[in-house]
């Protein structure tokens, strides 16, 4: 098998995390940065698992979702108020499942897969992401194909 890796720095976003107790419950940012792990069984016919540059419209789906946006929760209670923001320009509201570094990198691994399933016809495949908000703090999900075979 096959590995390499792509990191995206530089994504300056806010978020809540509206069931903790302490002081995460309040909107806090940082500069986010997300690491992904691929594998393949073979090479493209560079000899390469993921062409490092290839990621261009990956990068953009990023820079909408990351970059100067407010982050919530699905079921965040307050999700009006932030609807509104949006409505009168104050936030760019993006809407995750879970906006935690494990909840952003489990949904990052649905979309990268769904990318490469795209642009590779499924001979490469993400095993592993990991978000990261400062140097201290990271969270990372991880899911193996199971019989993952390159075609
Ligand atoms: N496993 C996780 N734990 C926490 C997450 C998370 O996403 N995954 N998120 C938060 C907060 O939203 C925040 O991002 C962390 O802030 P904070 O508690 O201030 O972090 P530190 O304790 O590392 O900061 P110190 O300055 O060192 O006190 C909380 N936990």
């Amino acid at each position: 098998m096959y590995i390499s890796t792509k990191k995206f720095t530089g994504f300056p976003c806010t978020h809540r995390q509206w069931r903790d107790e302490g002081h995460c419950k309040y909107v806090h940012g940082y500069s986010r940065e997300f690491m992904f792990w691929f594998k393949a069984s073979s090479l493209d016919n560079k000899g390469w698992v993921m062409d490092f540059g290839g990621f261009k419209e990956f990068k953009k789906f990023l820079d909408h979702t990351f970059d100067h946006t407010f982050l919530a929760n699905q079921d965040d209670p307050e999700l009006p108020l932030f609807e509104e923001m949006d409505k009168k320009g104050i936030i760019m509201l993006r809407v995750l499942p879970s906006v935690g570094m494990e909840g952003t990198s489990k949904f990052l691994h649905e979309k990268m897969n769904e990318y490469l399933n795209k642009h590779t016809q499924g001979r490469v495949y993400c095993f592993r992401v990991e978000t990261r908000e400062n140097e201290k703090n990271s969270g990372i999900y991880e899911e193996d194909k199971n019989g993952f075979t390159a075609v």
